[in-house]
């Protein structure tokens, strides 16, 4: 009697297990690359077509060949009338730390290599008032390098903070080696930067926490002269208060004035120091026209850091500025738009314009564009349809959480870390993906932040390496698992992105924190950077640029949002507009009011601006 045989398909048209080999042969016959193997059991084929290619030694390279994009995202070519047998539909992979000295020697570089580009005049003159120790608040439409500049003020403060530290050493080391009688005279200035944000993750894109966290007052709700005896129980909150010499607030549209007023309060009476915020240097940055703060109750029932009691004293006029040069955008056309777009107008002009974006865009090597929806549960249900649809085997990855400390020094139990993870991280506790699914990488390295792609196959890092495909630049942690077939991704190039990029790297586990106030860990997070990206909200679109988007409107409900969604797209060229109509562009009539006559002074100023130097040329 002949032996039973059952057979793999492990790339084909249509992976799976078949029960003979003339339905496994339609699926691998003229498939480039495709990989395939019989078994005695149908437990076997499975095991193996589970395990990947990484454990069969009969399988040694994949070769780029084997997976064109073309097939991958087109799965009407893999239609078939032939079903292959049930098979694994999940595949789990937990995270785990390899404590390794040789794997990380040898493993991919672990620092970042994305650079900022260098400042504008406009940036370069706010940077100088900031290190003058200035309050100081800037603001700018999308896309005008607010947080590049941003990044720039953290660097130089971090850099004379290291600088002081050198001078005091060497004053130190003359004074102990006897070149120096007079003993060390001079006192190493402090310059403790507190680096926080709104919201949590607003905060971990720049090294820092959220406001709350840094300030120690919780959810904030309490009346302030209780927030204020609250911190002084606490040595460690009370002491960051008395100690920071400047502190940054990041999308500072999204703190409302009461707590604004009631941070402000806090400092003076905590620093002794009737000075507004106690002396503390207050360096804010966002732009009001994009998403308010979020208020329990109706949304209208918002109010603006703008509108606290104490936003004048603290941010006097002439220390408010606008940054005007758009760098996301390139298209006059589409820059205008957005800027009337961004005060609530649109021209019947631009209308049509925008209406006309609703065809959609077809790319060369078929890699779809992020689809971004104001709300979270039409988000989550169209990723898990389009999951669902691929019929590529499921990997489901999941996390490492690691607890750290909060900022009032005390250590947190697994389920509050993975709690503030998935609070204040974009990176999810368990990544389900398959070939063919569309992903974003959520974390800067040689490929920006937002680049988006296609996986086209799971590898581990040696197989990966032997067809010459590397692993995304960036923050390690520890050294990724050489067991574990990772995802390999097939990014659209970006324009964003720095130097020579390889198309198709592959992503192993990454790292990151949520930072306590002192700038230690508080939880961290081990899992591959990578989220689906059929479909994201708004709300986490915020600060990125998105080089091709899919913006269905229909479900908008606050002001600003529409105006997000939009300027995240680099062209009108790459952008896809569902459901677009006038009403949709809201802009709240209180921050317009605000900002006009700062927007006017500004006009005003850099007319005369250009007048003197075109004077200066005449002379
Ligand atoms: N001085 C500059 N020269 C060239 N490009 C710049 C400059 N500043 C910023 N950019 C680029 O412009 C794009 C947007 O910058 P950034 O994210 O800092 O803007 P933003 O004002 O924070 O935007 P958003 O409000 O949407 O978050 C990025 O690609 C960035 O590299």
């Amino acid at each position: 009697m002949p032996k039973a045989k059952w057979y793999a398909v492990r790339v084909g048209r249509r992976p799976g297990v078949y029960a003979n080999w003339a339905d496994a042969e339609k699926q691998v016959r003229g498939y480039p690359g495709a990989v395939h193997k019989s078994f005695p059991h149908p437990q076997a084929a499975e095991g193996w077509l589970r395990s990947g290619q990484r454990h069969n030694p009969t399988v040694t390279t994949t070769s780029l060949s084997r997976h064109p994009s073309k097939q991958l995202v087109s799965h009407e070519d893999m239609e078939s009338d032939i079903s292959p047998v049930e098979i694994p539909k999940r595949n789990s992979v937990p995270i785990h730390l390899i404590r390794s000295d040789s794997l990380l020697g040898t493993g991919p570089d672990h620092t970042t290599s994305t650079e900022d580009p260098p400042l504008s005049a406009q940036q370069e003159e706010i940077l100088r008032r900031i290190l003058n120790g200035e309050n100081y608040f800037f603001t700018g439409s999308a896309g005008t390098g607010k947080s590049v500049l941003l990044r720039a003020i953290i660097r130089s403060f971090k850099q004379r903070e290291a600088d002081e530290q050198d001078n005091a050493e060497d004053i130190w080391k003359r004074y102990l080696f006897g070149e120096d009688r007079n003993g060390p005279r001079t006192e190493v200035k402090r310059w403790k930067l507190g680096v926080t944000a709104s919201t949590g993750m607003a905060g971990v894109n720049i090294g820092g926490s959220t406001v709350h966290s840094w300030a120690g007052i919780g959810l904030g709700e309490l009346p302030a002269q209780k927030l204020y005896e609250n911190i002084l129980r606490n040595k460690i909150t009370a002491k960051r208060w008395k100690s920071t010499g400047a502190l940054i607030i990041d999308e500072v549209s999204m703190i409302d004035s009461k707590l604004f007023d009631k941070l402000e309060y806090i400092a003076r009476k905590i620093r002794k120091d009737d000075r507004p915020f106690g002396g503390i240097q207050i360096i804010l940055s966002g732009d009001f026209f994009q998403l308010p703060p979020v208020t329990k109750g109706h949304l209208n029932n918002c109010s603006f850091a703008f509108e606290a009691l104490t936003w004048s004293q603290v941010i006097p006029r002439e220390n408010m500025s606008s940054l005007t040069r758009v760098f996301r955008q390139k298209e006059d056309q589409f820059v205008n738009i957005l800027e009337s777009m961004r005060k609530g107008f649109i021209k019947p002009e631009d209308i049509e314009v925008l209406k006309g974006l609703k065809r959609s865009v077809q790319y060369p090597e078929g890699i779809e564009p992020v689809g971004l929806y104001p709300q979270k549960a039409e988000v989550a249900a169209i990723n898990s349809a389009r999951l669902e649809a691929l019929e590529t085997p499921l990997q489901v990855f999941s996390s490492f959480d690691i607890p750290g400390v909060n900022s009032h020094g005390y250590p947190l139990e697994a389920k509050q870390a993975t709690d503030c993870l998935n609070k204040n991280t974009i990176w999810p506790q368990d990544l389900e993906l398959k070939v063919g699914a569309l992903v974003m990488l959520v974390t800067d390295g040689v490929l920006v932040n937002g680049s988006t792609g296609t996986i086209v196959d799971f590898m581990t890092l040696s197989e990966a390496s032997s067809v010459n495909i590397h692993p995304a630049a960036g923050n390690y942690g520890s050294a990724p698992d050489p067991k574990v077939a990772w995802p390999v991704v097939e990014f659209i190039p970006s324009k964003h992105a720095i130097g020579k990029v390889a198309k198709r790297v592959v992503v192993p586990q990454m790292s990151v924190d949520v930072l306590n106030a002192a700038g230690r860990p508080e939880a961290t997070r081990h899992q591959i950077p990578l989220i689906l990206a059929w479909a994201l909200t708004i709300h986490k679109s915020q600060g990125q640029t998105l080089e091709r988007v899919k913006i269905d409107l229909n479900n908008i409900f606050v002001e600003g949002q529409t105006y997000v969604a939009i300027s995240r797209a680099v062209s009108l060229d790459t952008l896809q507009l569902l459901n677009f109509s006038a009403h949709k562009v809201m802009a709240h009539s209180r921050v317009i009011e605000w900002a006009k006559p700062l927007e006017q002074e500004q006009k005003d100023e850099e007319e005369w601006d250009e007048l003197l130097a075109g004077a200066e040329l005449d002379f």
